[in-house]
């Protein structure tokens, strides 16, 4: 009873102090909480977040089933885990740091830009696209949405310029250093070139399509980016999208798609990609 009352004074405690700084505060946290999982969202620290969270588990139910040694192991394996963090993932967190430095932090993604702006946007790279078809020039082009891809862009070069479809072309034109890899587009930059992305196993994949039509699928399987490819063998425009590739688009097509796949995120997808973890 005792027990009961404590925990009555306090509820009517915290809810006396509930004002407006408490619900400012609560959104700070939700706010930073979001942008963190956006950060580790497919980079290896969400293996670890899984992992944590199972041991977690299992020691709240050692306790609660008096299973003293297994217990005291699975505390002390914490505590040991805890003090590794730092070190295991000095380079995600260094980098984290520098986002929030430089102000990445708070950047829009492609799809919270303004209408006329993503508009613009997707008109220049239709155009480029179209271009490079047109010249049998090999492209890859990766467009970011919720899930962050800096560490795709780490493993090329930078080069944060305000995207058209000149960049673009100039970018994967054949003799260019850069021509050999992946573009990242995140909002209305172009971040970085010649990037390595991750390949598709899939045996759904024609034969016909070698690597880069690969790596195209591969980024949309492991991320929600699309990727835009044109092939340097016949010109065809295709675009990947969750592991599916759609072939043979023209410039309408292309439009047509980009404009619908990059639409604001509505609420529902926000929440969704937060918690849709691979
Ligand atoms: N993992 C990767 N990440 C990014 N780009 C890649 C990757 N692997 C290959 N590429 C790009 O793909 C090019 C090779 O394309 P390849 O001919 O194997 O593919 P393809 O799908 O048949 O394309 P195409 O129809 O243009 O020939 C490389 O020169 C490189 O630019």
């Amino acid at each position: 009873m005792d027990y009961l009352r404590a925990l009555k004074d306090n509820l009517n405690f915290n809810l006396d102090v509930f004002n407006i700084v408490s619900v400012i505060d609560i959104l700070i946290v939700a706010f930073v909480l979001y942008r963190l999982m956006l950060l580790i969202r497919d980079t290896r620290a969400v293996q670890l977040i899984k992992g944590l969270a199972v041991l977690l588990v299992a020691t709240a139910v050692s306790s609660l089933l008096n299973l003293h040694t297994v217990h005291w192991l699975l505390r002390y394996t914490l505590t040991g885990l805890v003090v590794a963090l730092p070190i295991v993932f000095q380079p995600e967190l260094r980098r984290a740091l520098e986002k929030l430095g430089g102000g990445d932090f708070f950047s829009r993604p492609l799809t919270q830009m303004a209408e006329g702006d993503r508009s613009a946007l997707i008109n220049e790279v239709v155009r480029a696209v179209q271009n490079m078809s047109g010249t049998r020039t090999g492209a890859l082009i990766i467009l970011e949405r919720a899930t962050g891809l800096q560490e795709l862009a780490d493993t090329g070069i930078k080069v944060d310029g305000i995207v058209s479809a000149e960049l673009l072309m100039n970018i994967f034109i054949n003799k260019s250093p850069l021509h050999d890899g992946a573009a990242i587009i995140r909002g209305d930059r172009l971040v970085a070139a010649a990037c390595v992305l991750p390949l598709s196993e899939s045996r759904e994949l024609s034969r016909e399509l070698g690597t880069r039509h690969r790596a195209a699928v591969g980024v949309t399987e492991q991320s929600d980016a699309l990727a835009v490819v044109v092939s340097e063998e016949t010109g065809i425009v295709s675009m990947a999208l969750e592991g599916t590739l759609y072939r043979r688009l023209n410039e309408a097509g292309l439009h047509e798609l980009l404009v619908k796949f990059l639409q604001p995120t509505t609420t529902r997808s926000a929440l969704s990609s937060i918690w849709q973890w691979r």
